[in-house]
């Protein structure tokens, strides 16, 4: 178990948001270490994408607090949270369609850029937007060299996909493969240079080889001592990948700890397919136990 004895980066207490008369989220708390890769699994409606809106600011939560680096960060705006290093993806993938691979990842980039300079493009006190849209127009050396930059940059992060986007470059997102576009998703994301990167379902509609390739991409991410809450459906790749799982069903936490512990919980066997299913599923091939085996049947 990595840097558990590390001050947090995220901290989550009493976590709950309620829509109507459903509680998605239940007094949830859990906290991440830096460095850490925690994964957070559970059946469909558990709440795990409303957990990751609240933890991102593109929710509110009815009460509770999630402080990032030792600080209350609760209900700030998801840009907010962009620019103190936290970055999410989102469980379908969102990508500027008409944008190209390299201006959807330098969007990622720009925007810790603005985040860092609240002043203005060259980090002058706020100049208007007058004078914005002359510099924008005239592009002064040193704007135009931030700008070579950036896009080496952006084009480095994309190199971590390999040939998958590297040659698409150019090309404008709305005509690349669903598993690109995921993967554009990340590039993005990892352009902020996040502290905190949430992953919501990285290798959903990839294919066993493109879900190996995410799983070496983000153990890759990780051995550079990036902290990733990560939520996957997989159980193979949340074996592998994480330090730590919490298990949610409906919408608290029902396990946590080490991932080989959580897959033989009877409480996380029965959250997947009912009182019925304890003792009925035997240990799997791989040795995950029961859970691992209902996960699979139900995946
Ligand atoms: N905006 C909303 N309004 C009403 N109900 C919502 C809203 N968002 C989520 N819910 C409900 O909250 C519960 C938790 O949903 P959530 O999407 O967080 O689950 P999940 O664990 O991410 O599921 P999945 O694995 O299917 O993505 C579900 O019952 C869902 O229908």
């Amino acid at each position: 178990m990595a840097n558990q004895s590390k001050k947090p980066l995220l901290e989550i207490s009493g976590l709950t948001r309620r829509f109507g008369g459903l509680t998605a989220v239940n007094g949830l708390s859990l906290a991440v270490g830096e460095g850490e890769l925690v994964s957070v699994i559970g059946p469909n409606g558990a709440g795990k994408t409303t957990l990751f809106n609240l933890i991102a600011g593109l929710d509110t939560p009815d009460a509770g607090s999630v402080a990032f680096d030792g600080r209350d960060v609760t209900g700030f705006t998801a840009e907010r949270l962009a620019g103190l290093g936290l970055a999410r993806t989102f469980q379908h993938g969102r990508v500027f369609g008409n944008l190209s691979v390299l201006d959807n990842v330098l969007v990622g980039a720009h925007t810790r850029l603005r985040a860092v300079r609240p002043g203005g493009p060259l980090g002058v006190p706020v100049l208007g937007p007058l004078v914005e849209l002359a510099l924008a127009l005239i592009r002064p050396a040193s704007v135009r060299a931030e700008e070579e930059r950036l896009r080496a940059e952006a084009a480095e992060i994309v190199a971590l996909f390999g040939e998958r986007l590297t040659p698409r470059l150019d090309k404008p997102a709305h005509s690349l493969s669903y598993a690109n576009r995921r993967r554009v998703e990340i590039a993005r994301a990892l352009a902020l240079h996040p502290r905190l990167l949430l992953l919501d379902e990285p290798t959903a509609g990839m294919n066993p080889t493109e879900t190996a390739e995410m799983l070496e991409i983000i153990r890759g991410l990780k051995a550079r001592g990036l902290t990733i809450l990560l939520i996957e459906h997989k159980l193979d790749l949340v074996m592998q990948l994480s330090d730590r799982v919490v298990v949610m069903d409906h919408g608290a936490r029902i396990a946590e700890g080490l991932p080989a512990a959580v897959a033989r919980d009877p409480a996380v066997i029965e959250a997947y397919l009912g009182h019925k299913a304890v003792g009925a599923a035997n240990q799997d091939e791989a040795g995950y136990g029961e859970a691992g085996a209902v996960i699979r049947a139900v995946q």
